[in-house]
């Protein structure tokens, strides 16, 4: 009730205050962002009095409340409730697209790979054609998994490296390699994924955008000055104290294959000249790409429903949890 009166109050109203920020209502199972209604700054304090007792209603409402629906430069945050599969299905299966998805699988993280596939062809993207390229130092040990028409896989061997670190690291180069060598003549979408994870709900294409970039399911509570941003001057990853909107994590990106063809390239030049400093960031390519994402927003925000972890308690307000990174033993699978 709280709900639908505070929508009728917004409808009603004429303007003279935009609110900039993302702000979302939700009435039962439909949310929708204010960043496009005008409102007077009387009914704006109404509104905020209302906000006060809505997001004491619904803990759901305050984790959407606090993060929105639209990003401050309008680009959407994708939750259960925002869209409509048969819309966007819609819109994407005539097109007949391709979307190619890179993953690693180095070492002992080969053995992730199985429940991974076996996952993805039960949620990912399912109804689509998609080009799985595994990275690995071990064609022979890519399991056997049936997969659904119009799905294939490609191996792309790479080196075994000793340091976990720079496993990770060297992921943005061979995947900007990748796509000039083989991959944009093959898709036109990508997304690039972690291993240790398992799809456990559906994972569709309303995550295609031309920039996507996901929440990190560690920081989306955190304040700004928290966020893990490398902040030594000397690498190219740094971020001024003053800049940064999420953290983002490094285990889920995309967009349009020029798009990630960009952000790979950028990120690969700056780890280059970073390690001929002798510098690596706080947390690898992770640290380039959260640099990559403030002077090139992403277009599409994935929410925390498109990459969680076992590791956490799952929060009432997830409705959905679409991927998760397993738990892992650091000590038994990585290679330092
Ligand atoms: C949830 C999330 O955002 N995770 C990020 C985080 O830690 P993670 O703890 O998730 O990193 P991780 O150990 O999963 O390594 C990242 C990925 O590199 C590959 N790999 C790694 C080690 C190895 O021996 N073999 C191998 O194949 C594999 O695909 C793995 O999923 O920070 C990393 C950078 O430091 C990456 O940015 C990860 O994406
Ligand atoms: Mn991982």
């Amino acid at each position: 009730m709280l709900n639908l009166l505070f929508i009728v109050l917004l409808m009603g109203k004429q303007s003279s205050f935009l609110i900039q920020f993302p702000f979302v209502v939700q009435y039962k199972d439909k949310i929708m962002p204010l960043t496009i209604c005008n409102l007077s700054s009387h009914n704006f304090m109404l509104i905020s009095i209302f906000y006060i007792i809505f997001s004491q209603h619904s803990e759901r409402s305050k984790v959407l409340l606090q993060h929105g629906v639209v990003t401050s430069w309008l680009a959407p945050i994708v939750w259960e409730g925002t869209f409509d599969s048969a819309v966007i299905d819609g819109i994407y299966k005539p097109l007949n697209v391709t979307i190619a998805t890179t993953v690693f699988a180095v070492g002992k993280y080969i053995t992730y790979l199985k429940d991974f596939l076996e996952s993805a062809e039960k949620h990912y993207m399912v109804g689509y054609n998609i080009n799985y390229y595994i990275f690995t130092d071990q064609p022979e040990n890519i399991p056997a998994v049936t997969l659904a028409a119009g799905r294939s896989l490609w191996s792309l061997r790479v080196p075994a490296f000793n340091r976990w670190q720079e496993i990770s690291l060297q992921r943005m180069s061979f995947i900007r390699k990748a796509i000039e060598e083989q991959i944009r003549k093959e898709a036109s979408f990508i997304f690039c994924l972690d291993v240790d994870m398992r799809f456990d709900n559906h994972w569709g294409a309303e995550a295609l955008g031309n920039l996507v970039a996901v929440i990190h399911p560690w920081f989306y509570q955190a304040s700004r000055d928290s966020f893990p941003y490398e902040r030594r001057p000397e690498s190219l990853a740094y971020v001024h104290a003053d800049e940064g909107d999420f953290y983002y994590g490094g285990a889920v990106f995309g967009g349009l294959i020029d798009e990630v063809y960009k952000l790979t390239g950028t990120c690969e030049e700056h780890l280059v000249i970073d390690k001929g400093k002798d510098i690596e960031a706080v947390w690898q390519e992770e640290s380039h790409l959260n640099w990559y994402f403030i002077y090139n927003k992403p277009t599409k925000l994935l929410s925390m429903e498109y990459l969680w972890s076992d590791e956490k308690v799952k929060i009432t307000e997830l409705k959905v949890v679409r991927l998760s990174t397993i738990k892992k033993n650091l000590a038994a699978v990585r290679p330092n």
